[in-house]
């Protein structure tokens, strides 16, 4: 895996013991929990700045964006996606045209403003190393204006938060579904950590671990339509001629169900990624599975360049609420278990479960400390905090 992936395992690590905490502590703000780490994450490596709440003003601006740019880009959310010729009408007939100017300019607006202050701090002698940091300081070498180093930076939250959320909401909700993956965890986590949390360092002794979120990508992708490409040459595809200009959408949720490859498709089986029963098993398990080339995350040129940060908060977020936590269903009144349903989805761009009821607990008191005392550790000597940042 790349070095520069390597190199946010540090913030990684940091910004989970915050969630672990958090999640021990109100695991029905879930939601919140995991978009404070994904965007969380991205504040440290993009603006080299920590979110401390959640609550902050330019993370919930941000979110925002996300969730109008996920509702939008979704294939058909306008007339014009499926008549295109709607594109030539004047601005005053077309609230789509106004509706994206207005969008455009609270995003450019807020891009424009982080990097403004990134800016300042680097003026002030106080802004720690960031994506932004670098843009400032070899802006003149790389030729982009401030527009475009304003994207560069702010599209990775947009491409990078509420996927990696989204994740985690379809792994508890398959935890819910099907408790009995937990106990292969633990006996997994327990043989190679025992009462540590588990470290980057042991990935490769959990494929468990890397199968279940594997599993969870497959069964519930996260851009279930797939990005959509357009041609820009004549293609012939499984004898299907396709002019160049035409668009074309790698339909993950289909993909992911292909009989041949996935066998028994609908069944959330992580054994798939496991046994050498199934078509999908790789050798060696120090390595496979993994999610490197996996179509969750798209196809050639255009595939995800966030992949190997996804993929390493992906694990390690996996690895340590299952070495902490367990899961099952919330109880009604009379002791019933309440039924979750397994595919009740917000539709649009990213697709995350819509809010349902589950109980999380520590799997022991001990557990519940370890949590307590590795995240207090860990935010005394957060380095952006120790430089009051
Ligand atoms: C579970 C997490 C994630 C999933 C499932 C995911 C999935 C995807 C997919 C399917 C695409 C489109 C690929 C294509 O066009 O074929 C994409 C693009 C992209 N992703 Fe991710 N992603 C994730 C996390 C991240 C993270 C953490 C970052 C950044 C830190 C990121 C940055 C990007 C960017 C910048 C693009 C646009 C690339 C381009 O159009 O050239 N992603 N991602």
């Amino acid at each position: 895996m790349p070095a520069a992936a390597t190199s946010y395992e540090p913030s990684q690590s940091l910004e989970s013991k915050r969630m672990l905490y958090n999640l021990l502590k109100t695991p029905e703000k879930y939601e919140k929990i995991f978009e404070q780490y994904s965007g969380g994450l991205i504040f440290r490596v993009g603006y080299g700045r920590p979110i401390i709440t959640g609550d902050e003003s330019q993370l919930r601006r941000i979110l925002e964006v996300n969730h109008n740019l996920e509702r939008i880009a979704s294939p058909g959310a306008y007339l014009v996606d499926t008549i295109p010729i709607l594109n030539y009408l004047p601005e005053a007939l077309a609230p789509f045209k106004r509706e994206g100017r207005r969008l455009h300019a609270q995003e450019l607006g807020l891009f424009r403003e982080l990097l403004d202050d990134t800016r300042a701090a680097m003026k002030a002698g106080t802004a720690p190393p960031s994506f932004a940091q670098t843009f400032i300081s070899e802006q003149e070498k790389s030729q982009l204006s401030d527009d475009e180093g304003a994207y560069a930076v702010g599209t990775l939250f947009e491409a990078g938060s509420g996927t990696t959320a989204a994740a985690m909401m379809s792994f508890c909700l398959a935890m819910t579904l099907h408790p009995e993956w937990q106990k292969p965890m633990w006996e997994e986590l327990d043989r190679v950590c025992g009462d540590r949390m588990p470290e980057f360092a042991d990935i490769p002794e959990l494929p468990t671990v890397r199968a279940v979120i594997k599993e969870v990508l497959r069964w519930r992708p996260v851009t279930a339509g797939g990005v959509p490409h357009q041609l820009i040459q004549d293609d012939v595809y499984d004898g299907v001629f396709l002019r160049a200009g035409t668009i074309v959408h790698a339909n993950q949720w289909a993909i992911h169900r292909e009989e041949a490859l996935y066998p028994d498709p609908e069944r959330f089986n992580p054994n798939r990624w496991l046994s050498p029963d199934y078509p999908t098993y790789r050798e060696p398990l120090t390595k496979f599975p993994s999610l490197q080339n996996f179509s969750s995350f798209g196809f050639g040129r255009r595939i995800c360049p966030g992949m190997n940060i996804a993929e390493r908060s992906l694990y390690i977020l996996t690895a340590r609420i299952a070495w902490a936590c367990e899961f099952s269903k919330s109880r009604g009144p009379g002791g019933e278990e309440i039924e979750v349903p397994s595919y009740d989805y917000i539709s649009g761009f990213n697709t995350q479960p819509k809010p349902f009821p589950f109980e999380l607990r520590p799997r022991s008191e001990q557990r519940r400390t370890l949590v307590k005392h590795a995240w207090k550790e860990a935010e005394a000597t957060d380095p952006l905090r120790v430089h009051n940042i």
